[in-house]
């Protein structure tokens, strides 16, 4: 498969490594100095973008535009996700975002979304939410941690948003973001009550689960279409 690399930074240098690993060519290599409008995209079978949040919207609509599949996983610029659906639908493209590519994440999201169910009715448990990663992280909350929010508000509805930060009000998810050394991404959901606990977390140990996710998901994007979520992917 032929592949075209937006972003090279530490997730675009390990996707490169496990791509051509996986025996894949990458065909052309964009990064913040390069514009991306000089891209012949009819030479790549799929796009794979990894950048910044300030970046991802440009590059995914351009690619949307000129026929190429494409999956990000950026994070941090998803108020504008309803324009890019729309450019998704009026070029008949392919897109694909997941606020977290390995496949235990994704595992966890549908564990996180049981308990919210079952916790529903225990209003004495507050749930709270702790994300750690790198001191590099342009965005907090992470992506990743949205996802498990709005798993959770859709479960539970006594849970009506998320705020970053320790908040008083109930119906309001605090979630606490840590910025320490070079963590990959530790993401722990707790329900807490006067006299007891109970907690998930899902801890990855290096990009490896992210990286090799975005490569498998990639194999297979070109053959679908429209707005496609890694659950279809992952047939959970
Ligand atoms: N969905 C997932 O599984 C994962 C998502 N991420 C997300 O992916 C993004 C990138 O993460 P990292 O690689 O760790 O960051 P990084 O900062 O190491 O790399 C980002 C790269 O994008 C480049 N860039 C900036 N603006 C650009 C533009 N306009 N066009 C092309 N390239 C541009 C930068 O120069 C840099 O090389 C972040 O939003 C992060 O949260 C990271 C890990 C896993
Ligand atoms: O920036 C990162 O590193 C990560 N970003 C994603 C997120 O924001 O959730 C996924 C993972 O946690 C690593």
């Amino acid at each position: 498969m032929k592949i075209l690399l937006i972003g090279h930074g530490k997730m675009g240098k390990a996707i490169e490594a496990y791509a051509i690993q996986r025996g894949h060519s990458i065909v052309a290599i964009i990064d913040v100095q390069d514009s991306i409008s000089s891209i012949l995209t009819e030479q790549a079978d799929v796009a794979i973008e990894f950048t910044h949040p300030d970046s991802a919207f440009e590059n995914i609509k351009f690619c949307l535009e000129n026929n190429l599949p494409i999956l990000s996983g950026t994070t941090g610029w998803l108020e504008k996700m309803p324009e890019i659906e729309k450019i998704c639908e009026e070029n008949k493209g392919t897109f694909l975002y997941a606020s977290n590519f390995s496949i235990g994440v994704n595992l966890f999201f549908k564990v996180n979304k049981f308990l919210a169910k079952i916790m529903e009715p225990h209003t004495q448990y507050a749930p709270s939410m702790v994300e750690v990663h790198h001191i590099h992280k342009k965005d907090a909350p992470s992506g990743t941690a949205i996802t498990l929010a709005e798993g959770i508000i859709e479960q539970n509805k006594h849970i009506t948003g998320w705020k970053n930060d320790k908040t008083s009000e109930s119906s309001q998810m605090p979630i606490i973001s840590e910025r320490i050394g070079e963590i990959p991404g530790t993401h722990k959901i707790t329900y807490k009550s006067e006299v007891d606990q109970i907690s998930i977390e899902h801890e990855a140990y290096s990009r490896e689960g992210f990286v090799q996710g975005a490569v498998l998901v990639a194999e297979w994007l070109p053959s679908q279409k429209g707005i496609v979520k890694i659950d279809d992917f992952l047939k959970l």
